[in-house]
C-alpha cells in the first residue's frame, strides 16, 4: 500500500494528467469494415480474434464482443516478444479461468503460428470431416498484426499442403489502417479452407483517454489522434510508476538544456543537427528530444 501511495506521488510530481474526454478515430474505411466483419461473421467456422499481449482488455473491440462470443473462438495475443513474460502468463492464466481458448503468438515466428494452426485444427476438428468449405476469419484492431499473422499461416499452410493457386501477400506496414479491404487466401483443398484478412476496426468512440493512451503507444490509434506529447508523457510516467530507473527532475534539465541549444541553432540546420546528435541512450529522452524537433518545426 505504501508502495502504491510513493508511486501515485511520484506520477503526481510529474504533473501527468491524461485529462478526460473520448478518443475519436473512425475513419470511414472503419464504418464499412465493422459492417463488412459483422456480415462476414455469420459465415465464419472459427474467428481468430487477434489482440495485443501488452494490453489484452484495452485491445478488445467491445462492440464485437457479443457476436465473437457467440462463435468458435481463439484469442491470440500477438506481439508476444514485445510483452512482459510474466504478466502476459498471468493474463493466458486469466483467459483460460474464463474458458477461453487464448494463446500467445509472435506472428513473425513459425513456431508460434504452428501452435496457433494446432489449436485452430482441433477446434475445427469435426467441420473439418463434415463441410466441404470451411472459413477461419481473423480480426482486431488495428495494427495488432492480423496481416502478418495472415502471411505467416498461408507460408507454413502452403508448405504443408501445397495449393494450386498464386500466392498472394497481405499487406504489412507499421502504422495503423493499411489493411482496408476484406481479402481470402485459400490454404488448404479438401476441405477448402479460407482465412480472411480483415481491416482493423475500433469502436467508433474509445471511451477514456488512458485506453486511447495505451492503443496509441501500442499503434493502434495514430498518435496524432491523442497528441504526440500527451503519449510522450504517459509513457515517462508508466516508466516511473514501474520504477524504470529514470529521474523525472535530470529529464526535465536536460529538456530545458535542449530547449536552449534548440534556441541556439539556426532554422535550416535545428532538425537535422538534433537528429546527427549522439544524445543519452535513454529512451526517455529520446521522446523529449522528438518532442522538441517537432515543437521547433511548427
Ligand atoms: N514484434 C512483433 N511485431 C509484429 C508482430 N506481428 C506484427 N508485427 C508488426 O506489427 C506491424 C503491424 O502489422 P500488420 O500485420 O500490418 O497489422 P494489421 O493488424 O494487419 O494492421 P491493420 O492493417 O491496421 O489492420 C508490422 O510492422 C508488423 O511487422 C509480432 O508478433 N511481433
Amino acid at each position: 500500500m505504501r508502495g502504491l501511495t510513493r508511486a501515485a506521488k511520484r506520477a503526481g510530481e510529474m504533473a501527468f494528467n491524461a485529462g478526460g474526454g473520448t478518443v475519436n478515430w473512425f475513419p470511414g474505411h472503419m464504418a464499412a469494415a465493422s459492417r463488412a466483419i459483422r456480415d462476414r461473421l455469420k459465415l465464419a467456422d472459427l474467428v481468430i480474434e487477434v489482440r495485443d499481449a501488452r494490453i489484452p482488455l484495452s485491445s478488445a473491440n467491445e462492440d464485437l464482443q457479443p457476436v465473437l462470443s457467440a462463435k468458435r473462438r481463439i484469442l491470440a495475443l500477438s506481439k508476444k516478444d514485445l510483452a512482459n513474460p510474466n504478466i502476459m502468463n498471468r493474463w493466458l492464466n486469466h483467459f483460460e479461468s474464463c474458458k477461453k481458448d487464448c494463446i500467445s503468438i509472435n506472428a513473425h515466428s513459425s513456431s508460434s503460428v504452428n501452435q496457433l494452426l494446432g489449436l485452430a485444427e482441433l477446434k475445427l476438428k469435426e467441420a473439418i470431416l463434415k463441410e466441404p468449405t470451411l472459413l477461419i476469419m481473423v480480426v482486431g484492431v488495428p495494427n495488432v498484426g492480423k496481416s502478418a499473422l495472415i502471411n505467416s499461416i498461408h507460408r507454413i499452410a502452403n508448405s504443408r499442403f501445397p495449393v494450386n493457386d498464386k500466392i498472394k501477400r497481405a499487406t504489412v506496414g507499421p502504422l495503423p489502417g493499411v489493411t482496408q479491404d476484406i481479402a481470402g487466401y485459400k490454404i488448404a483443398s479438401q476441405p477448402s479452407i479460407y482465412v480472411l484478412d480483415t481491416p482493423g476496426v475500433l469502436v467508433p468512440s474509445i471511451p477514456d483517454m488512458e485506453t486511447g493512451l495505451k492503443l496509441a503507444l501500442t499503434g493502434a490509434v495514430k498518435d496524432s489522434v491523442v497528441g504526440e506529447e500527451r503519449i510522450a508523457k504517459y509513457l515517462l510516467s508508466i516508466l516511473n510508476i514501474r520504477k524504470t530507473p529514470l529521474h523525472w527532475e535530470r529529464l526535465l534539465h536536460r529538456r530545458e538544456e535542449l530547449h536552449e541549444e534548440i534556441c541556439s541553432l539556426n532554422e535550416n540546420d535545428s532538425r537535422d543537427s538534433l537528429r546527427r546528435r549522439r544524445v543519452n541512450n535513454s529512451d526517455a529522452v529520446y521522446v523529449q528530444v522528438l518532442s522538441l524537433i517537432s515543437k521547433s518545426n511548427e
